[in-house]
């Protein structure tokens, strides 16, 4: 949210248009015979011209890819599909029920998505194309010279540059196979079975392999052969073990994970195994599990240091999932280190439960009462796309909708790739992220077929644009900087380009203008806590955009692309309101916004009479209606006050704005009449709630020097509240007086 919706008209993007025209224009050829209007020699120079290109200028310019409209993914296996050849093709149609088996005859490369020339059976060839593949894995481990790919039901389309191509949009429709696989072609099977190596030389190539990075390769074409070849029991326990290895090179943690525990049956384990496995839970952040682990050895051996502090890495996470303690300041020195910023912690779900939410769908509610400012979760991503525009090397990504007219750019492009892979290499998470909401799409509902994870590209790119959230680097940095400087929506609006993650329980949370929770983001971790006092078994809701005094029908037109229309309180209260006293309100805001900008140390009544006649212009209680034009003109009014330095109205405006907020706020006023400030009742939280609170302590300081620590204590709920932590809050504070 924030972001949710990235995408930009197209015509300002130069070249994209006439290639999407190109693409659209195919669309009237659909059904028709595939034709070679080249020759093979001229596709492959083709080919090859393109490659030293990629190769070359690998950061220049946007990379551009095009979507095609939705298809599902192929839940069937190959033995239920039926061969066909490439002059069996026909134009932009997606070939249910077939499969294609193609060699590829040149060098790939890789612009987004990872290309080369392949052949089939009778010699045709053609362009290959597969989408959302491993950015860590080499092109040529992806889509090597003589690599033989079964392709399912392939999609023939007319390719940007005016050539067809096969596009393989989901990374399940298709997998590489070996030569002696019974799906190759028998004149592709050049090497007799006799010749096959032994399972201890697989073992030992794939040895060689995972030396110089090529996991990918080690795993199947070598650990996972060397398995096939009637192993001994001790040659089965090392080609697993080192398969395991590979596997976790490469984050496929289930399979490392499943290899490891399978030798772990067979006999004793080893330390080392034990040491390995535990590595591999951590990662899982299964550390319940982990410290399990380590604990007999930990035992076994109390004078290892190294051991000790891997336990006690274990143990901090644990306290970091079960109690929600975490040392704020580890993480922002993390963040400072780390790229892509994937924090070494752990996720804490607090008091809060997914239940249904009415028209809203399901929900996220309090299982028990909360104060402002306490924890509802800090959760990791499950994906996290870092877009950092000034590096060196960025190159951004657009993706082009040509049925749409739009291009999405930026980390949600990104991110799409990272969650497919993601789920390709641990298929426990698919019926995580197909439970997310979806809106209308039809998930294929099978997860496996061919022993291989079914991975639908297009539920992921559903569920992504209405799931994720877009983050700056932390919070902290992203609002503090502008809470001092009163400009928070431009650093806002800059969040377009840029970073984005999906978070698996923070999904769930519903919009709502009138918000009682607040999120906050250090690196990929996303900390919910509420922003008012809640009791059991209410929904919490955060704002998926900000709402503001005259943007109904614009923050409305966002909420579309989610499919609903917001209903809180402030919205309502909108409709309800009669046009001429919208218009009276904007013109009083306006004059007030002037009429403060022109005041003076002694000429102050007309600003303050236009505020009296702005809030005259509200009639619904602020309790129950907060009142976002008026919260907005009495604190400007507080700021200027700030400036002649006049406190006693400094109080007045700032408690003043805070009740138009919805604030019920007991014994502030000055003259004063107790040495008690209390907040009854906490309101709408804005950033500038922040500012508000400080610059009422600094003035109690000078008229009601008792109450400067009380109003502290809430400015240091509130910067809880917003940027997630108060570990900062001191230093932070200074800076907000200044
Ligand atoms: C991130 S999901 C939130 C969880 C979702 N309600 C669910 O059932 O999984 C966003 C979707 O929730 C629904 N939603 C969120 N806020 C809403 C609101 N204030 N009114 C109606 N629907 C809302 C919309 O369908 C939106 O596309």
């Amino acid at each position: 949210m924030d972001l949710k919706d990235m995408s930009v008209p197209l015509s300002f993007i130069q070249g994209v248009m006439e290639r999407m025209e190109m693409i659209l224009a195919a669309q009237a050829q659909k059904g028709q015979p595939l034709t070679w209007t080249e020759s093979r020699e001229g596709l492959l120079m083709r080919h090859i011209f393109s490659r030293l290109n990629a190769i070359s200028k690998p950061n220049v310019g946007f990379r551009t890819a095009f979507v095609p409209q939705a298809y599902p993914p192929c839940t069937l296996p190959f033995s239920a599909l039926t061969k066909i050849m490439l002059k069996d093709l026909r134009l932009e149609t997606h070939h249910k029920g077939k499969y294609l088996i193609l060699r590829c005859i040149v060098p790939s490369y890789r612009l987004i998505n990872v290309m080369s020339i392949v052949e089939d059976e009778c010699g045709d060839v053609i362009m290959l194309t597969l989408r959302h593949q491993d950015e860590s894995r080499s092109w040529d481990e992806i889509l090597g010279c003589g690599m033989i790919l079964a392709v399912k039901e392939p999609y023939l389309r007319r390719m940007s540059d005016g050539t067809n191509g096969i596009i393989v949009d989901h990374v399940s429709n298709y997998k590489h196979i070996s030569m002696k696989d019974n799906l190759t072609p028998d004149r592709w099977q050049e090497r007799p079975p006799e010749c096959y190596e032994k399972a201890t030389t697989c073992n030992i190539t794939g040895k060689e392999l995972a030396k110089e990075n090529m996991h990918f390769s080690a795993i199947s074409s070598s650990y996972t052969e060397g398995l096939s070849r009637c192993p001994t029991e001790e040659e089965l326990c090392t080609l697993k073990l080192n398969r395991s290895e590979a596997y976790f090179m490469t984050d496929h943690l289930e399979s490392a994970l499943l290899d490891i525990e399978s030798v772990e049956k067979m006999s004793k384990p080893e330390d080392n195994l034990l040491l390995d496995k535990a590595r591999v839970l951590y990662e899982m952040q299964k550390f319940r599990e982990y410290c399990d682990t380590l604990k007999p050895l930990a035992v076994k051996d109390p004078k290892n240091e190294e051991l000790r502090k891997k336990l006690q890495r274990g143990i901090d996470r644990l306290i970091e999932q079960e109690r929600g303690r975490y040392k704020f300041s580890k993480l922002y020195d993390e963040v400072t280190m780390l790229r892509p910023p994937v924090l070494d912690h752990a996720t804490y779900i607090g008091p809060v439960a997914v239940k249904s939410a009415d028209h809203r769908g399901r929900g996220l509610f309090t299982t028990k009462e909360v104060k402002a400012g306490d924890l509802l979760l800090c959760e990791k991503a499950l994906g996290l796309a870092f877009v950092d525009t000034s590096a060196p090397n960025y190159r951004g990504t657009l993706l082009v909708n040509a049925q749409q007219g739009t291009a999405t750019i930026g980390g949600q492009v990104d991110l799409l790739t990272i969650m497919i892979q993601k789920l390709q290499k641990n298929p426990s998470l698919i019926p995580v992220i197909s439970e997310l909401h979806h809106g209308s799409y039809e998930p294929v509902g099978v997860s496996f077929v061919d022993d291989a994870p079914v991975v639908d590209t297009f539920l992921i790119e559903k569920v992504l644009s209405l799931n994720i959230f877009a983050c700056p680097l932390t919070t902290r940095d992203c609002w503090f900087g502008s809470i001092t400087k009163n400009d928070v929506r431009i650093n806002k609006s800059n969040a377009k380009l840029g970073s984005c993650g999906l978070w698996k329980v923070a999904s769930y949370i519903n919009h709502s203008c009138n918000i009682n929770a607040q999120r906050s983001f250090i690196g990929d971790m996303i900390i919910v806590r509420a922003s008012r006092d809640l009791a059991p078994d209410t929904e919490v809701f955060t704002g998926y955009d900000m709402p503001s005094a005259d943007g109904y029908d614009e923050l409305q037109k966002k909420f579309q692309h989610y499919g609903f229309e917001c209903d809180c309180a402030i919205c309502q209260d909108y409709r309800d309101t009669d046009k001429e006293t919208h218009i009276k309100r904007n013109r009083l805001i306006a004059a007030a916004s002037e009429e403060i900008e022109r005041l003076t140390r002694s000429k102050t009544a007309k600003a303050e009479a236009i505020v009296e006649r702005l809030a005259a212009c509200y009639t619904k209680p602020a309790l129950e209606v907060p009142r976002l034009g008026l919260w907005d003109i009495q604190f400007q009014l507080a700021e200027k006050y700030s400036i002649y330095f006049k406190p006693e109205k400094i109080v007045e405006f700032g408690l003043k704005s805070l009740e138009s907020l919805g604030y019920v706020i007991q014994g502030g006023e000055i003259p004063c009449e107790s040495v008690t400030l209390k907040v009854i009742q906490w309101g709408l939280m804005m950033p500038l709630v922040l500012r508000c609170w400080a610059l009422l302590s600094l003035s109690y300081h000078l008229v009601a020097p008792e109450l400067e620590g009380q109003a502290k204590a809430y400015a240091k709920i509130t910067y809880r509240v917003c940027i997630g932590e108060d570990e900062t809050f001191d230093k932070a504070y200074r800076e907000l007086l200044l």
